[in-house]
């Protein structure tokens, strides 16, 4: 059974998952700054379409991505490098609202296009060794909301599901990576396109 997370009152209490810290501000962004940076993101970023090996088949990765950092620090998941373009003004605005929030520094920022309901990312972990530990991940959406899925790595009994619409800010911190998985699944209703943007630090 997956069981629907709503928003706490207050965002800045952790959500009531066992072996996590997560966080959840539904209206981060008001409407018409989330609708602002959905288009001018969607029309400006330097979206490009990576392979990814599964099952020892190459595949074009469903959906659009781009990396960000001020550093150049590569960044390898899935089995693919990536080399970060320096961040634009307005990704550095919105880096800046995010670090105000939580009290957190980030180097890095992946961006992630979702072009419709069929494009999505897979179970997985935000635990590669660059994080390092109890790494800080901040996830903020804009554009059509989608369902963010999370599932205890060993307790099977603990399966979740959030909706994330345009202008939320998910934080994930302390330990979840290491207990927790986390995809967003396809869908067949018809939707259209979202941009997520994951911040962390290398
Ligand atoms: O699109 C999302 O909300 C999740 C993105 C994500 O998990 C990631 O980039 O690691
Ligand atoms: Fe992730």
């Amino acid at each position: 059974m997956v069981t629907e997370l709503f928003p706490l009152r207050d965002p800045q209490t952790p959500l009531v998952l066992k072996n996590s810290e997560i966080y959840f501000y539904q209206d981060f962004f008001d409407a018409a700054s989330a609708e602002n940076y959905n288009n001018s993101l969607h029309n400006k970023l330097p979206w490009q379409q990576d392979s990814i090996k599964l099952f020892g088949k190459v595949h074009p990765q469903p959906r659009l991505t781009a990396l960000f950092g001020n550093n150049q620090k590569p960044y390898t998941y899935s089995n693919i490098t990536m080399h970060p373009h320096p961040f634009s003004p307005e990704l550095l605005e919105i880096k800046k609202r995010i670090e105000e929030e939580t009290k957190e520094e980030f180097t890095t920022c992946l961006a992630n296009l979702y072009r419709s309901g069929q494009d999505s990312m897979g179970w997985h972990a935000d635990d590669e060794k660059e994080l390092g530990r109890n790494p800080a991940i901040a996830s903020v959406s804009f554009g059509a909301p989608r369902m963010f899925h999370l599932k205890h790595k060993t307790d099977p009994t603990q399966r979740y599901k959030i909706r994330l619409p345009s202008g939320s800010l998910l934080l994930m911190k302390g330990p979840t990576q290491h207990f927790w998985l986390h995809q967003i699944p396809k869908t067949s209703r018809p939707l259209e396109p979202r941009i997520n943007l994951t911040f962390r630090s290398l």
